[in-house]
């Protein structure tokens, strides 16, 4: 039985005094079912970890660098993440895959990186528009999920975070159909390349979730939870997705 995972992604917002919305995430966050996971901005991990303490948050980061340490100015390192108390990571967000040019084998070497750390890799993948509307959408998933995932990936380190690109941010939600399709896929290719522990892979959905579908969502077979962004700034929004993934 897979647990649930309910990943907010903040990106580039929060200061000090968001760390407000993480106290107040706390109750929701004691469910029986559902883990909660908040990946705040670097700046924000030690805080935030420390905000938390004690309850069922976990606090993570949003993308690391391949290696340990060495002269690459303002990249974080796995084992800063970890010192500073995350306890997973974001890889291959389709913001850092556009933005600075991460090539799948880079996202599975950061995933590694990762591993390394004792760190639970979330890894992202997904089509764009263009890629969607010409039919390819499960051969780029496929190619992401096959090469951005490393061997050492297991249903205990690593979860993967299906985000259709024009999903994000825009309001735009594929129908459930849509999603179906591709969490049944991409849990065939899980226990196609990794045998029964292939079932053990959390599999979230990332795009435009809100309260107001992700009751819906959730209702899919193989999803086991939502990636999300906007709404996870706010403990009134996220707090309403949590509980609906609970009662799913
Ligand atoms: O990492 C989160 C996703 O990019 C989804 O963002 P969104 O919920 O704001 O669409």
């Amino acid at each position: 039985m897979r647990r649930k995972l309910a990943a907010g992604n903040w990106k580039m917002n929060g200061l000090a005094a968001d760390l407000a919305e993480l106290d107040a995430m706390k109750p929701a966050a004691a469910t029986r079912q559902t883990d909660v996971l908040i990946c705040t901005p670097a700046t924000l991990i030690s805080r935030a970890a420390e905000a938390v303490s004690g309850s069922a948050i976990a606090i993570g980061g949003q993308d690391c660098h391949v290696n340990a340490s060495g002269a690459h100015t303002g990249d974080i390192s796995a084992a800063m993440l970890a010192d500073s108390g995350a306890g997973y990571v974001i890889t291959g967000h389709s913001e850092r895959r556009v933005d600075h040019g991460e090539t799948d084998a880079v996202i599975a070497a950061k995933s590694e990186a990762g591993y390394a750390n004792d760190l639970i890799a979330v890894i992202c993948i997904g089509e764009s528009l263009e890629e969607r509307e010409g039919g390819q959408t499960l051969d780029v998933v496929g190619t992401q999920l096959k090469n951005s995932t490393p061997d050492a990936a297991t249903g205990a380190n690593t979860v993967i975070a299906y985000e259709p690109v024009w999903a994000i941010g825009t309001g735009k939600v594929p129908t459930l159909e849509q999603i179906a399709e591709v969490h049944d896929f991409i849990r065939a290719k899980l226990v196609e390349r990794f045998g029964e522990d292939g079932n053990a892979f959390r599999v979230l959905y990332g795009g435009s979730v809100k309260p107001s579908n992700a009751q819906d969502i959730f209702a899919v077979s193989n999803v086991d939870g939502a990636l999300v962004g906007g709404a996870s700034l706010k403990a009134s929004d996220f707090n309403a997705i949590i509980e609906a993934l609970d009662a799913a």
